[in-house]
């Protein structure tokens, strides 16, 4: 029967399936259960099959041999009233939309091209970002980088997709809106797993919470998107060319030209934008707070970083974009952080599009999988020494963060892997080098502060940082 060669699972309980199980931090518990079941296990979280991938060899299979099977992302209602019913590049159904809605993403949005053509917006906010921290610094006041950090890529995000940034109330405003998003985007909906449960959910005024938020959010981009073409109308400005502007005027150039040869609508150019924010915002800045905590953590790694962005800059204060391409160490430094801290621990879950056989097993179509990429990146089987953030481990070796060497996956892999690693990584070299050279760091209390130095994360759509993270800083 089909059960007899279905994946190992642990023992579960009616209707709940291993719901129980799952605990504060999912990847931790998948882990444990990986030990004792193997890579390639299956739970049962309610009545939804789930398959837990843990090894790079099972998850290879899954984003490589088998990615077009397995391209699907698992369809909610949560995600239907946040995402405009799945018409975002995220959550959509693998197919002809979908593929057209990603090549707008990774031939107009996020290509090479276009984030080199970003530059000086991410310079002039580092910028701002420097200076807000020498105020703090000549006052004597610590830094709480983890706010910092997050307004600044808030800030990017929001001047690259949307052409403006948010100050005062209205900033105020806007990052709580965007925190409420991705709150509940990073809820585990019970109603997702026990569909008869949903009604708990409703009760509980879940869904009305989400439905407001997607308004307010609606309402933002509406006026956005006006704003745009109005100024459009008026100065003819970003008409003629996809080569000027933020995301909203390539996206309107597109909608005009049909350049693509299928035309885009107003909800598109809208669960777009949202993507962007969803996507690019929280992993950008909890990668970065996460290597300033281990930075901090180890004095000597970031002194030798301090003496690699000192040689490639020399007199000058800032670190440009033509430097990074020299800071080899920057670069091990921000790959290890993505090894033990990658912002998204079990990254996007996919789903089956039809019955298939993995090794040897029966996999229903619409399992649901999960890849556990923070725990194939611990497995001592791959890695030397994997508890400890060693950045050296990658100054000779080409493991690179692609998609191509599955024991490290931080931005996933195979058709659905992430289209903005360019865009990130862009943005997270450049804070870092910047923030090492222009300053140095020690935390409040010194060595006393190291050894109270909070590691705690939360789970949620991205793994942060569970308190905000304050250093000293004093000029360099
Ligand atoms: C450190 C930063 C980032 C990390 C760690 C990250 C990680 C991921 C992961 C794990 C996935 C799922 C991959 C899979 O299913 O194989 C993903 C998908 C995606 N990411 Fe990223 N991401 C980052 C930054 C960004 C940025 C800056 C953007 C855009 C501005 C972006 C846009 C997307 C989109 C649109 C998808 C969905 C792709 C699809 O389903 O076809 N990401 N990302």
């Amino acid at each position: 029967t089909k059960t007899t060669n279905s994946p190992p699972s642990p023992p579960k309980f009616p209707i709940i399936g291993n719901l129980h199980q799952l605990g504060l931090f999912p990847h931790r518990t998948f882990q444990s259960l990986a030990k004792e079941y193997g890579p390639l296990m299956q739970i049962h979280l309610g009545s939804v099959p789930v398959l837990l991938i843990s090894s790079p060899e099972a998850a290879s299979e899954i984003m490589k041999t088998h990615d077009r099977v397995f391209a699907n992302r698992p369809q909610t209602k949560l995600y239907d009233i946040l995402l405009y019913d799945c018409k975002d590049v995220s959550t959509a159904e693998y197919g002809e939309y979908w593929r057209q809605i990603r090549s707008i993403c990774v031939l107009h949005l996020l290509s090479a091209k276009r984030v080199q053509s970003l530059r000086a917006i991410r310079e002039e906010e580092i910028g701002l970002m420097m200076e807000k921290i020498k105020h703090s610094s000549s006052i004597s006041l610590p830094v709480d980088i983890s706010e910092l950090l997050s307004t600044t890529i808030n800030d990017i995000v929001c001047r690259v997709a949307l052409g403006r940034k948010y100050e005062g109330e209205s900033r105020k405003g806007f990052k709580k809106l965007l925190m409420d998003f991705t709150e509940l985007l990073g809820t585990f909906v019970v109603g997702d797993y026990v569909p008869w449960l949903d009604w708990l959910t409703n009760v509980s005024g879940f869904y009305s919470r989400a439905k407001k938020v997607a308004k307010k959010l609606d309402d933002l981009l509406e006026d956005v998107v006006e704003d745009h073409i109005t100024r459009q109308k008026e100065g003819n400005d970003g008409l003629d060319s996809e080569d000027f502007g933020d995301f909203v005027d390539v996206l309107l150039w597109i909608q005009r030209t049909e350049s693509l040869g299928f035309p885009i609508d107003r909800t598109v150019i809208k669960a777009l934008l949202l993507d962007m924010f969803s996507a690019g915002t929280d992993t950008i800045s909890t990668l970065l707070e996460w290597a300033m905590t281990e930075l901090l953590k180890h004095p000597n790694i970031m002194k030798k970083l301090q003496e690699e962005a000192k040689s490639v800059a020399g007199d000058r204060t800032n670190i440009t974009e033509d430097d990074l391409g020299n800071m080899k160490y920057l670069q091990a430094v921000i790959k290890e952080t993505l090894r033990l801290h990658p912002p998204i621990p079990l990254l996007v879950p996919r789903e089956n599009r039809q019955d298939i056989k993995l090794k040897g097993y029966h996999i229903k179509a619409g399992t649901r999988v999960i890849i556990n990429a923070w725990a194939i990146a611990r497995d001592p089987t791959y890695w030397d020494q994997p508890e400890e953030f060693k950045p050296e481990r990658f100054l000779n070796n080409s493991i690179d963060i692609k998609g191509n060497d599955f024991e490290l996956i931080p931005f996933g892999a195979g058709r659905r892997g992430c289209p903005g690693i360019v865009y990130a990584m862009a943005a997270n070299e450049l804070v870092l080098a910047n923030l090492v050279h222009q300053f140095k760091w020690e935390l409040p209390d010194g060595v006393a502060g190291l050894e109270a130095l909070d590691m705690s994360e939360t789970f949620g759509l991205t793994m942060h940082r569970k308190t905000p993270l304050l250093a000293v800083a004093t000029l360099n």
